[in-house]
């Protein structure tokens, strides 16, 4: 599934009525179609509101309308703006309506009456404005707006909430708090960000007939990562696999004072199916941890005074010999000594680098190498690390996430996993996709350090787009299973889901 902006939208529906030859009125009809069968289904006879604006949005409205009264149901339509103001598609529409014996009313004429049409009236289809919005909300949607949301009615938005735009654009100002959006064929943007987000409510994508084929002339390619993608991009080991087909992966992780780090992702590493795992930390972590992590090996590497890793070149060099992955970062500490030891894997290690946690720190002094490099380069930043990356607040990088994760991820030729609600992977050429899965129970101290560990041990097994986007849905539907069991979030642990991997793994492999 695919996700876009308000222009992009505009740009396939364009491609469909001028080039495919489907008619706007045709999208609208099926749009109609889809919307009333969904109101029937979710709130069977019960009475209408719907409000209507000039655009094509409005016209949505018109056909969802005639379409509820056809099966006599009761409906109240109303408009914004003068019946002047429709135009295209949607004058088309308004005109079917009418063709069809039906009535509508001026907003401003039933307003003064609003408190007693609200006793008779239970779902309000907003159809006011959808990915047409520019520019601050103007007069009266504010104030309507503002109305609609405190009438306590189940408000249920055509494509959009009104008054928030498709995009990244920050807004600020009122806008529908829907109880349920149906976006129409795609996905926007805006639901996939913090501010926006809650103005959706519950979103479903409904088709409306725009072609398949018209995707492919989108720009930006962006697609959401769930179950089915998931599965479907899985690709299964052969039976004849022995432990060196699955991976030879180095971990650098750990500091005296963080042995739980090194720990968290190691064991998330082994149960995600590493062939051979080797952990480069300091003695004390190896004493600390090699007990419970029974399937990895351990190379003891330098320490500086304070405990804090400080290999020297030939440990480094040696570490990397044979290896198909290495990671570096959960748990190293901040200092001088976690940037030569980047630096010097970027350099020299040939094969798939990760760098997570403290490693992330000094990505932005490493850029002139990182660019350089020919492996692929995977780093994990939440906001704040992005930030420090980027130079944006944290703020910035919430509300322009697509945008600021695509951009640094081609500029340096690297993958880019922005985490987050939706956490998005975004890959060196541009490509970007969406994750479906997860929950508050993730938004703990150890949780990254699970995810880095399962991207290393699939980043070998997989294509590093599939690997990476694949591990986040599984670390976050992890998550998701024990909320269906009934765990309250609060007490889901980093450890909790790495014992939960096996039925997250079922997921590819269960329908394989
Ligand atoms: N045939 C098609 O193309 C299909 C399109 N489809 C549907 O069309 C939608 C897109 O339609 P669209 O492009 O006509 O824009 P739309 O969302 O109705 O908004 C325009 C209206 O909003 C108003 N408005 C804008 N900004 C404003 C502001 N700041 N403050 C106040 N008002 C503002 C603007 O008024 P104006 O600024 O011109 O005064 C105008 O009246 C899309 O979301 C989907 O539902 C589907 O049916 C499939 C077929
Ligand atoms: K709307």
């Amino acid at each position: 599934m695919r996700i876009v902006t308000g222009e992009e939208m505009a740009s396939v529906e364009a491609i469909t009525m001028n080039k495919i030859g489907l008619p706007g009125v045709v999208l609208m009809e099926n749009a109609g179609r889809e919307i009333a069968r969904k109101l029937i289904e979710q709130y069977g006879d019960k009475r209408y509101l719907i409000v209507i604006g000039a655009g094509n949005n409005g016209g949505d409205g018109f056909a969802v309308a005639r379409m509820l009264m056809e099966q006599g149901i009761t409906v109240m339509t109303c408009i914004i703006p003068d019946e002047s103001r429709f135009v295209g598609d949607a004058k088309q529409h308004k005109r079917i309506y009418e063709q069809s014996g039906y009535r509508w009313k001026y907003w401003h004429d039933i307003e003064h009456e609003w408190l007693e049409m609200l006793c008779d009236l239970d779902v309000i289809v907003d159809a006011m404005i959808g990915t047409g919005i520019k520019g601050a909300l103007k007069d009266p949607y504010p104030a309507i707006i503002k109305k609609l949301n405190r009438s306590q009615k189940e408000i249920v938005s055509i494509d959009l909430p009104s008054g928030v735009p498709a995009d990244e654009t920050a807004i600020a100002h009122e806008a529908v708090y829907a109880a349920k959006t149906y976006s129409l064929q795609l996905m926007k943007l805006s639901y996939f960000l913090e501010a926006t987000k809650p103005f959706y409510g519950e979103m479903e994508v409904l088709p409306i007939g725009v072609p398949p084929a018209t995707f492919k002339h989108l720009e930006k390619q962006r697609c959401v990562w769930g179950e089915e993608e998931v599965f479907h991009s899985w690709f299964t080991s052969s039976s004849f696999a022995h432990k060196g087909n699955n991976g030879r992966v180095g971990i650098i992780a750990g500091n005296d004072n963080m042995p739980g780090a090194a720990s968290l992702v190691t064991t998330a590493a082994v149960q995600s199916g590493a062939g051979l795992l080797t952990v480069g930390t300091t003695r004390p972590v190896i004493q600390a941890i090699a007990t419970h992590v029974k399937e990895a090996m351990f190379t003891t590497l330098s320490a500086n005074q304070e405990g804090l890793l400080a290999p020297t070149e030939k440990e480094l060099f040696a570490f990397y010999e044979n290896k198909t992955v290495v990671t570096i970062g959960p748990g190293v500490g901040r200092g001088e000594h976690v940037k030569d030891m980047v630096l010097h894997a970027i350099t020299h290690f040939n094969g798939p680098l990760i760098l997570d946690a403290d490693a992330l720190r000094v990505v932005a002094d490493c850029l002139d190498s990182i660019r350089k490099r020919k492996e692929p380069l995977i780093i994990t930043p939440h906001p704040g690390e992005m930030g420090m990356l980027t130079g944006y607040e944290v703020e910035q990088i919430k509300q322009r996430r697509f945008e600021i994760a695509e951009a640094f991820a081609r500029e340096n030729g690297i993958y880019v996993v922005l985490k987050g609600p939706h956490t998005i992977v975004a890959m060196p050429d541009g490509f970007l996709t969406v994750n479906m899965s997860g929950n508050e129970g993730l938004a703990k101290g150890g949780s990254g350090d699970v995810l880095t560990g399962m991207i290393t041990a699939l980043v070998t097994r997989q294509k590093t787009q599939v690997a990476l986007s694949t591990s986040v849905y599984l670390h976050g539907y992890a998550a998701d299973l024990y909320k269906k069991e009934g765990w309250s979030t609060e007490s889901i642990t980093p450890s909790h889901l790495i014992a939960k991997l096996p039925d997250a793994f079922k997921v590819v492999t269960s329908k394989s």
